[in-house]
């Protein structure tokens, strides 16, 4: 898979480089190229952003800057993802979907955003997905893509140590992981399970859909499907 990751702040995607990434870009999984937006800027300055149309607070990024520069890093058969917090929820679905893909190039805005025309424009010839992180906003799009990107990258064969892991991670099966426990068996007056300790496998097995249940029921009910509503068959009924 290769991975071109645009910012005004390349350094920020260090990272990128460091352990299990870095292992898979040693082992020639994925390539990952990430290009300083400045380097397509046209004045002395190397300005990136400009007052927005219609006032208000705040920056927007140029399209005459970011227009070009996709024109080289993105190919017509790139899937081009813009982090943006107005985007679709990220989840281990999409990053599930991005991992049978073979070229990901990722879009980082800063100040208030990058004007629309340039995915507008882009989407004339390639596929765009404007994705958010969380409910939340952050300061720049590089902490985002980081975590997409390495969302999506553990998915793909060969990059994790033990490839059956991931698919007992949380929301693999539609629910939160329960706890974990290794040694020792006991610890500051606190013991692991003994169940974990009986060498029965489907006793493990159930206990571990148990917990998971519980945890998901009370951290995320969201998950879950909604409970069949029985008035619905005497919909008369109001006691
Ligand atoms: C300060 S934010 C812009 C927020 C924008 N004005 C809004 O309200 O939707 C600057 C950049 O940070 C990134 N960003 C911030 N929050 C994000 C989130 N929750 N998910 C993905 N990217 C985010 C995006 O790249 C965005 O262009």
């Amino acid at each position: 898979m290769r991975l071109d990751v645009v910012s005004i702040f390349p350094e920020y995607l260090d990272p990128l480089r460091v352990a299990l990434l870095g292992k898979a870009i040693d082992a020639g999984r994925i390539t990952v190229a990430v290009h300083d937006l400045r380097n397509w800027t046209h004045d002395v300055h190397r300005s990136v952003d400009d007052s927005p149309y219609g006032g208000g607070p705040g920056m927007v990024m140029k399209p005459d800057v970011w227009g070009p520069c996709l024109d080289e890093v993105c190919p017509d058969d790139a899937l081009l993802i813009v982090p943006t917090p107005a985007g679709v929820p990220f989840t281990q679905e999409t990053a599930r979907r991005w991992s049978t893909e073979q070229h990901l190039v990722f879009a980082c805005g800063r100040y208030e955003g990058i004007d629309q025309r340039v995915f507008d424009d882009a989407a004339r010839r390639v596929r765009v997905e404007e994705v958010s992180l969380g409910d939340f906003v952050l300061i720049g799009g590089e902490v985002a893509v980081m975590a997409m990107i390495e969302a999506t990258v553990r998915l793909l064969d060969g990059v994790l140590g033990n490839p059956r892991s991931h698919q007992e991670d949380s929301f693999s099966d539609g629910l939160l992981e329960g706890p974990s426990y290794t040694r020792p068996v006991s610890w500051r007056g606190l013991d692991v399970p003994p169940v974990l300790l009986s060498g029965d496998h489907a006793k493990v097995a159930r206990w571990r859909t148990e917990q998971a249940l519980e945890r998901t029921r009370a951290r995320r009910p969201d998950l879950l499907p909604d409970p069949v509503d029985s008035s619905a068959d005497h919909p008369g009924d109001t006691d």
